[in-house]
């Protein structure tokens, strides 16, 4: 993964907009200080294994400790904190209830100094490099179709009359339940163009749309509905597709895997929980902790990222300087 070349010190407009029309990176969300941050190091490892041409931003939430962002900017992270996103008053019942705090991913929009790039959950691992994905068209938002055969959901009608897009002709949808609902993406990876027009667009909308049981990736879904272009599902490998659609899954091909399923993520991982105790779970699972484990991954200062590194804190620190002195009245003519 290219190292963390971004200096801290701001910079001049004009380079801003220079830097947006070709800058990109991956970007991912944690939040709290909870053992997310294990997931976030195994991404930002497997990014490097893949030798991906791009950095990994990391944004986080205010909760996220000082240790825990200092561990990521030591794996070559860009740490970028964010405020949090809360949803309109609402007695919903998420379907998870940390849920909640997934809104605070729309968050990501704002990161205007890039003109592209690739969201990736926390509890996603990128085995085979994938940068190839921002070649896409711009204007489309690009995910993989989810499934929704697991309890999770079964507040929806489509859980309830057997229908999955999946395989839309196994159940029919039926007339009397209206149009088919539209295609729906799992929302622990996408690509997508940062833009303020479409964050302000996307903030204003939240506030007025009663959250729902998926949280953001409903409201994703809804907000880029006439955009949504589906890809693969070798980007995205929502764990369930293994005993939901093994006739979807070509493993071999699989370049990215969600640790999803119940019980799946691989830094708390018991096998105790239904489906854990297949093969092929633990073979990913081991797969995703052979990179964590592996400290040949680990970021590497190099003495050139040192000096762009020390070059942005001494840019930085003047910068400091500058604005505390502007900060400090000047001494009033007595
Ligand atoms: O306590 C938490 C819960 C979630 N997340 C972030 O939010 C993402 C979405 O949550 P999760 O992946 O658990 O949802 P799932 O894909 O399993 O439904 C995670 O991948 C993390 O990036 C986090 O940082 N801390
Ligand atoms: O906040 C809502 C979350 O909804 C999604 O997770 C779900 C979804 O994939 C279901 O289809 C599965 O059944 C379920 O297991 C899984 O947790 C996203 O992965 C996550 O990033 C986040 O948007
Ligand atoms: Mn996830």
């Amino acid at each position: 993964m290219a190292p963390d070349t971004v200096s801290s010190a701001p910079v001049p407009g004009s380079l801003v907009k220079a830097a947006s029309i070709s800058s990109r990176a991956y970007v991912t969300f944690l939040a709290g200080n909870g053992d997310y941050v294990k997931g976030v190091v195994g991404l930002a490892k497997g990014l490097r294994k893949v030798k991906t041409a791009y950095p990994l931003v990391v944004a986080v939430l205010p909760d996220v400790p000082e240790e825990h962002r200092r561990i990521l900017v030591n794996q070559g992270c860009i740490v970028r904190e964010i405020e949090p996103v809360h949803p309109p008053e609402n007695q919903t019942q998420f379907a998870m209830a940390y849920y909640v705090i997934n809104y605070s991913k729309l968050r990501i929009w704002e990161f205007v100094e890039y003109s592209k790039m690739i969201y990736l959950d926390g509890d996603i691992q990128v085995f085979e490099n994938i940068d190839h994905l921002f070649e896409l068209p711009g204007g489309y938002f690009y995910a993989v179709k989810d499934c929704f055969c697991e309890k999770t959901w079964s507040h929806t009608p489509q859980y309830q009359i057997g229908y999955c897009q999946q395989c839309p002709d196994k159940v029919q949808w039926p007339q009397e339940l209206g149009p088919k609902p539209p295609l729906y993406f799992n929302a622990g990876m996408f690509v997508y163009e940062p833009s303020l027009p479409t964050y302000d667009d996307l903030l204003s909308t939240l506030k007025i749309t009663p959250p729902t049981p998926f949280a953001e990736q409903d409201f994703l879904n809804m907000f880029f509905r006439d955009v949504y272009r589906p890809i693969p599902p070798t980007y995205n490998l929502v764990l369930a597709m293994l005993w939901r659609h093994p006739e979807n899954v070509e493993l071999e091909k699989v370049k990215v895997v969600h640790y999803c399923a119940a019980g799946s993520k691989p830094w708390r991982y018991t096998g105790k929980e239904a489906n854990m105790d297949r093969e092929d779970i633990k073979v990913l699972v081991k797969n995703w902790r052979d990179i964590y484990n592996d400290e040949a991954l680990d970021y590497k200062r190099s003495s050139a990222n040192v000096a762009v590194t020390t070059r942005g804190e001494a840019n930085a620190r003047r910068s400091l300087k500058t604005r505390a002195l502007r900060s400090i009245p000047a001494p009033s003519a007595a």
